[in-house]
């Protein structure tokens, strides 16, 4: 029997879970809010906040880390990288500490998972971080030379709703052409055929729907226009694409229920921005039917905000045209990471080395 703690920074929460094998025993989920964040500069500079907040958990849990086999983090900015589990070695953890690839929460979970295990002398592992890359080389290419389009989603969770929508349509994952569309802090929407990602909108760097967090994808020259303008410096700007856009600039909270307390208090603006944010995932979500050539089996919905059965309804009504829309609320990341873990400890499977 393998015990391991599965530990995933997201960039409204903290999820920490504990699993014997492949079984849970508990899950603790601690949310951010967006004032609580703002104090840290860089995502690495929350490090030890996440971590105290991790042990303080489990010390409130009467939980011991002396009996952990091995923890598992969600995987981040990286090198692009093939699905899979990894070990987290130095060179790893030196990339994600770099930020070379840019600055987002998970990049903390390999840093977190890689500090506690060493401390106990047990293996850290991360599962399908979120540079998996399986793109079609034509869905890379962009109509400017200079800048190529990058895999960035929630791979975790795309790969393990993929597999369990598949199993719910009787189908081998491997066999079946799915859409999956996950509504997180981020919004990612996946082409999924015969079990590889060919195309996915950037969910960090700016591309696809606006999301609680992030501003999509923008028309480029009046981006160009407003990062000239001398009203801002890079790393204002980088701010107002990734944390600061989306929701959280129009209607200055990362928080979807939040949003739906606006509405009913008879706010109409935001019933506009919310609408729009539905809006843009379906048209997305479209476009993924074109990148599998219109042979969708089914239409998978995800994420925190997929809880919410009115915002569903605001893209299925929108998409159910194109396949049955099934719906998943939450993830399976948490299970899908210890997963990962189980089967390199039970020598299932092989860990793969970053290089
Ligand atoms: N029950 C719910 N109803 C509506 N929105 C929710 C619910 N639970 C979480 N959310 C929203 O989901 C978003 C976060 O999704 P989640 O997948 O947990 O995020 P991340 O992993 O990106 O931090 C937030 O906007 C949050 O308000
Ligand atoms: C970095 C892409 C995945 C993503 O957007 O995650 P969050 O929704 O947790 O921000």
């Amino acid at each position: 029997m393998f015990l391991i703690l599965a530990i995933n920074p997201g960039s409204t929460s903290t999820k920490i879970s504990v699993f014997e094998d492949k079984k849970v025993l508990f899950t603790e989920i601690l949310r951010h809010s967006v004032s609580e964040l703002s104090q840290y500069k860089t995502v690495f500079e929350q490090l030890e906040f996440r971590k105290t907040a991790i042990l303080e958990m489990l010390h409130r849990k009467n939980f011991s880390m002396e009996k952990l086999n091995a923890i598992v983090g969600r995987g981040g900015l990286l090198k692009p990288i093939k699905s899979g589990t990894y070990i987290v070695n130095e060179r790893m953890v030196l990339d994600l500490k770099e930020a070379k690839r840019g600055e987002h929460a998970s990049n903390l979970g390999g840093i977190i998972a890689y500090e506690l295990a060493k401390n106990h002398s047990i293996p850290a592992f991360i599962v399908d971080p979120v540079v998996v890359d399986e793109l079609d080389d034509v869905a890379r290419i962009t109509g400017m030379p200079e800048i190529q389009k990058s895999s960035i989603f929630h791979a975790l969770n795309q790969k393990a709703i993929g597999r369990r929508l598949a199993s719910d349509l009787k189908k081998k994952y491997e066999d079946a052409n799915l859409i999956i569309a996950h509504l997180g802090g981020g919004i990612s929407i996946g082409a999924h055929r015969h079990g590889y990602v060919i195309d996915v909108n950037d969910a960090l760097n700016g591309e696809g729907p606006f999301s609680p967090e992030r501003a999509g994808g923008l028309p480029s020259l009046e981006l160009a226009r407003l990062c000239y303008s001398g009203k801002y410096t890079f790393e204002e700007m980088k701010k107002k694409i990734l944390g600061g856009g989306g929701l959280v600039a129009h209607l200055n909270t990362n928080d979807v229920k939040e949003v739906y307390r606006m509405i009913e208090n008879g706010d109409e603006n935001a019933e506009l921005i919310l609408d729009a944010m539905a809006y843009k995932t379906a048209k997305e979500i479209g476009a993924m039917a074109v990148a599998l050539n219109g042979e969708v089996d089914a239409i998978g919905i995800t994420g925190g905000i997929a809880y919410n059965e009115n915002f569903v309804k605001r893209i299925s009504i929108r998409v159910e045209f194109i396949a049955p829309v099934y719906v998943y609320p939450g993830e399976d990341e948490m299970q899908a990471l210890a997963e990962g873990a189980y089967r390199v400890l039970s020598g299932e499977e092989e860990a793969k080395v970053y290089e």
